[in-house]
């Protein structure tokens, strides 16, 4: 029996869902080739290595990204389950075990010929798409004829269940801020920073990273006013700064936000990281270690909202953009979920969106995918 003969009609094509993520290290002895594989050809200075390397070594050398993933796996086969739908989820990442290339491989042992990806990025910019998309034309040449045909589902930042998932966690963090300073804390989103070309180059028209997240921050904000009858002013503000310094990124750094606010009279924050789908080591160390220190010596209050994780409205937004993709491929007409501006997010990538800095190369999912290999 082919896999297809068990699939569910609701989730046709789809034979198996796979979820494409970072990966990170498990332990100490990963860190340098964890490293090596992320930075491969791609400028980075010595000493910036080196101490994102601490990072790593301060967590045992165990990023909690792989638990994460496998703790998403586990919801979105639960759920899946729940609902009496019947596919397979595979978890593959771009830069450590379990690779791409290994789960492709294990899917096509399993009989399946074709799969969704859900890739745990939620916005458009080159490191959040383009360069998924290019590691999973990379694994699918490295395997060769037999891959499975692989479709990437639309970003998911303006989803109502990322959307709740979010709004639940702001209001948790609010909790954790002594009553005195909550209602006039300020709401900090908080997201990877990025060189400002590779923002200005980023999704269709340029310009979409900073205004996805300009719109998750304000719907974010809205609906946590409509919860707590509160109108919290909010920022948007960046982390994780990489690159050599003479190279804009985007900015204010969260450390240097904390000192302007506190300087400002805030008596209070909550740290929402919009731009991460779970607690990974960006946010361990430069939100929980790093910016709550900085709080600290501020004497400002401060919290950090959870991440959307395992949220359940979290998985069911996974869930949903299965259910509309399959209907999608099948030519059924659907009604495509998004709150808020920019209106929802392509299902397969345009030609020059969220360009390659470092020139082009071959990529899945966009109207320049090229041919799957043959037998
Ligand atoms: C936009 C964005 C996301 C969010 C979207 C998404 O989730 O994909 C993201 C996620 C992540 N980034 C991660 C780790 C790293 N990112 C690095 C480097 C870089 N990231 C960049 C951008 C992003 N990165 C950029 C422009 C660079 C410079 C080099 C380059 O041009 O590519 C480096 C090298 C050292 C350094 O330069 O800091 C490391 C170790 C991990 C794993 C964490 C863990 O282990 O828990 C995750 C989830
Ligand atoms: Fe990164």
């Amino acid at each position: 029996m082919s896999s297809s003969d068990s699939v569910d009609s609701r989730l046709a094509p789809y034979e198996a869902l796979l979820v494409v993520s970072f990966g990170g290290p498990e332990g100490q002895e990963d860190v340098i080739p964890f490293l090596e594989n992320v930075t491969r050809g791609k400028g980075i200075p010595t000493e910036r290595l080196e101490e994102v390397g601490e990072h790593y070594r301060a967590f045992g050398g165990k990023s909690p990204i792989n638990d994460q993933n496998r703790s998403l796996v586990a919801g979105l086969e639960h759920r899946l389950s729940e609902m009496g739908l019947s596919i397979p989820v595979y978890w593959g990442n771009r830069n450590w075990d379990p690779y791409l290339s290994d789960e492709l491989r294990r899917m096509a042992a399993d009989g399946i010929t074709r799969a969704a990806a859900f890739v745990t990025s939620a916005y458009s910019s080159y490191s959040g798409c383009r360069q998924y998309r290019e590691d999973l034309a990379e694994a699918v040449v490295a395997m060769g004829p037999g891959v499975p045909r692989i479709d990437r589902l639309r970003h998911c930042f303006d989803q109502p269940g990322f959307i709740a998932a979010n709004v639940d966690g702001v209001v948790g963090a609010l909790g954790e801020i002594p009553a005195e300073s909550a209602e006039r804390a300020r709401l900090v989103y908080v997201t990877h920073s990025i060189p400002v070309s590779m923002a200005q180059t980023s999704g269709p028209a340029g310009g979409a990273y900073v205004a996805q997240h300009e719109a998750v921050a304000r719907t974010v904000t809205e609906q946590v006013a409509a919860r707590t009858g509160v109108e919290y002013q909010y920022d948007l503000v960046y982390c994780s700064r990489s690159g050599p310094p003479d190279m804009p990124w985007l900015e204010p750094d969260i450390n240097d936000h904390l000192e302007a606010l506190a300087a400002a009279g805030v008596p209070g924050v909550v740290m929402a990281p919009i731009g991460f789908l779970s607690d990974h080591m960006e946010v361990a160390y430069d939100l929980d270690t790093e910016a709550l220190d900085t709080a600290a010596r501020l004497g400002l209050s401060a919290a950090r909202a959870a991440t959307a994780g395992t949220h359940p409205d979290f998985v069911d937004t996974v869930v949903d953009l299965l259910l509309e993709r399959a209907a999608v491929e099948r030519g059924e007409s659907v009604t495509r979920s998004s709150i808020g501006p920019p209106g929802p997010s392509h299902d397969v990538c345009p030609a020059a969106c969220c360009p390659n800095p470092r020139g082009p190369k071959p990529a899945l999912c966009g109207t320049d995918e090229p041919p799957y290999p043959r037998s």
